[in-house]
């Protein structure tokens, strides 16, 4: 979009446009007093207190009569009822204003400004500043589709019904109403829908202001009283609230942002889409009470704030990363609580999954951070709202990092003390009675001394370092050279390393990881068919690779083909895959 252009580009509001809406509104009921339009002391214009109020008073009452609401809007244009009411209610506002002198709302509409500046009237080049925010798609996406409404009205209307509606005229509209519309339930409670209130949507916003809207009276007849809950001084600029917004709802809705808004949020939303137990998943998270049936297939949206990750959120992402141990316990889940904790592999998954995606938020902002040398104010709205989402997104990963911290003090902790769950595969629904260990509550933990420096996960690396003939026999005898990363086909080397490793660690011993390792069922009941992959790896690359070069380190006898399938099953139920693509046991 240009420039964009408004239906009253050519007029501003002047002081006697709003002397005229004062007059209007007493001579149709409207009862105020000591309310004028200025500014304040700050320069900032908006409605000034003549008079002190005190607490509990009355400073202002409307009547319904002089509000638009949608059920008045609805009946005017019956060949719309399929259209939202935000774009019913634009035309609405376009046809009373093309009326001039004739509407009665004239004076009312005349003291809206030509120009609110929301991210809805963003040309290109300020969309660029919301590059890598939600803001961006969800602007564009709410554009077009109310464009796509603006041309069924050009398509089901004669002209003569829409004139002078043009695009630009139907956006004035509709930002006019996402910036002063309320809901219509303040004139009748159990009715859903917006309506446009002359004079309350003359104030400006500030969240901490006390004050309540009280309806009284029928919809014909009744009026709404807006009544202070706090001492108001003379001379000062009065305000309201428009509820706990934060910067992304106010520059879209609003086109203005708050410095430093404490309800700033960003948008979190868990995706299943690309996972092969999707549904299972879905039914879990139904079972559990964390979707509704009708939720189902709906995007899950979760709000995250500069201190607090919802709970809910995190029971998400367990379901989300459970692997096919973890979804076929879990399928009989039926209680909320029991996804607060599934499993040690399972939370080093959400934490690490949760933090990867908070990684990529920030690093997102960080590298669309545009450059606007002299911004325009709606400009540096902008830049404010993407300042207050790197600093919620850089809070969120910061307190991921510190849970990640506690989980892996925990499980020192436990580790050392020889703590493991007692039915195997150590998840927290088989293991009721081992609450104290599979603990749901080690975030409230007191943070230990103890160094985290000798990881106790089980990876390749850790596990080279401490055994290095059996390191060398391993790279020499099946080089990560040999495969070529390019080969899709290639084996899973990193997967043949783990199984390796994790055979010669349950040969040994004195393992460092001897605990957890006797606690697996050592016999894995094997199926009637033979795994093609596993017995294809113990022919090729045991029994005629690393056999006859180190016959020492592989042993017949402990490196067979069950224990490659047990080794497979251990990664299966126990591993996560990192970034770098390493695979990590997690050992409990
Ligand atoms: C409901 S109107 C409030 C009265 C307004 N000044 C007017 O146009 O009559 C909402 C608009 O007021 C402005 N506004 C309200 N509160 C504000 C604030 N705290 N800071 C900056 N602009 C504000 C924004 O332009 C917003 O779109």
């Amino acid at each position: 979009m240009a420039d964009p252009q408004l239906p009253t580009a050519d007029r501003d509001v002047t002081q006697q446009h709003l002397n005229d809406f004062l007059a209007w509104l007493k001579e149709n009921g409207a009862v105020l007093e000591g309310l004028s339009f200025g500014a304040d002391k700050s320069g900032m214009n908006g409605v000034i207190l003549t008079k002190d109020f005190e607490s509990d008073q009355s400073y202002a009452t409307i009547p319904f009569k002089l509000m638009i609401t949608e059920p008045l809007v609805r009946q005017r244009y019956p060949q719309l009822k399929d259209l939202s009411s935000r774009a019913v209610m634009s035309l609405f506002l376009s046809n009373e204003w093309q009326k001039g002198a004739e509407s009665f709302w004239m004076p009312y509409l005349s003291a809206i400004p030509n120009r609110i500046m929301t991210s809805m009237m963003f040309d290109e080049q300020d969309l660029q500043i919301l590059q890598g925010t939600n803001l961006q798609l969800g602007t564009i996406s709410r554009r077009n589709f109310l464009y796509s409404e603006y041309e069924k009205i050009v398509e089901i209307l004669p002209e003569s019904e829409r004139k002078g509606f043009t695009w630009e005229v139907c956006l004035w509209g509709y930002t006019a109403i996402s910036s002063r519309a309320f809901p219509y339930r303040l004139i009748d409670g159990k009715a859903e829908g917006e309506m446009m209130v002359p004079l309350a949507d003359s104030f400006n916003h500030d969240p901490n202001v006390k004050v309540t809207w009280s309806g009284k009276g029928t919809p014909e007849s009744g009026a709404l009283d807006l009544i202070t809950r706090e001492p108001l001084k003379s001379g000062n600029q009065l305000f309201t609230t428009y509820g706990p917004k934060s910067n992304e709802e106010l520059l879209l809705g609003y086109g203005f942002c708050i410095k430093d808004n404490p309800y700033d949020y960003v948008v979190l939303k868990p995706n299943f889409s690309q996972d092969p137990d999707a549904d299972i998943k879905q039914q879990i998270l139904q079972d559990c009470d964390l979707i509704s049936q009708t939720d189902k297939d709906r995007e899950l949206v979760f709000f995250v704030t500069k201190d607090n990750i919802p709970e809910d959120l995190l029971a998400v992402f367990r379901v989300l990363v459970m692997n096919s141990t973890e979804t076929e316990n879990y399928m009989s889940a039926d209680r909320r609580e029991l996804l607060d904790f599934v499993g040690y592999r399972n939370e080093f998954a959400m934490l690490n999954t949760l933090a990867t995606l908070l990684n990529y938020k920030v690093q997102s902002l960080l590298g669309t951070e545009p450059d606007v040398p002299e911004p325009k104010p709606w400009q540096q709205d902008a830049l404010e709202y993407r300042a207050g989402q790197l600093r919620v997104t850089t809070a969120a990963k910061a307190s991921v990092a510190h849970t990640q911290k506690q989980l892996m003090e925990r499980m020192q902790s436990n580790f050392r003390r020889g703590q493991i769950a007692t039915t195997w595969p150590f998840l927290g629904i088989l293991n009721p009675e081992d609450s104290e260990i599979l603990s749901k509550s080690y975030k409230d933990q007191m943070e230990t001394t103890e160094s985290l420096e000798n990881s106790i996960l089980l990876t390749v690396e850790e596990a080279f370092r401490l055994d290095e003939d059996f390191a060398t026999a391993v790279q020499e005898g099946y080089p990560r050279e040999s495969i070529d990363p390019s080969d899709e086909e290639a084996p899973d080397f990193e997967g043949i390393y783990m199984m390796l490793v994790l055979i010669r660690e349950r040969s040994k011993a004195q393992s460092k990881w001897r605990r957890f390792l006797n606690q697996i069922p050592a016999e894995i009941a094997e199926d009637d068919q033979q795994d093609e992959y596993i017995l294809n790896i113990h022919a090729s690359i045991i029994q005629q690779t690393l056999m006859p070069s180190y016959p020492a380190i592989f042993d017949p006898s402990v490196f067979t083909y069950q224990a490659l399938v047990w080794a497979d099953l251990v990664c299966q139920v126990h591993s996560v895959h990192t970034e770098n693509d390493t695979v990590t046991i997690i050992p409990m």
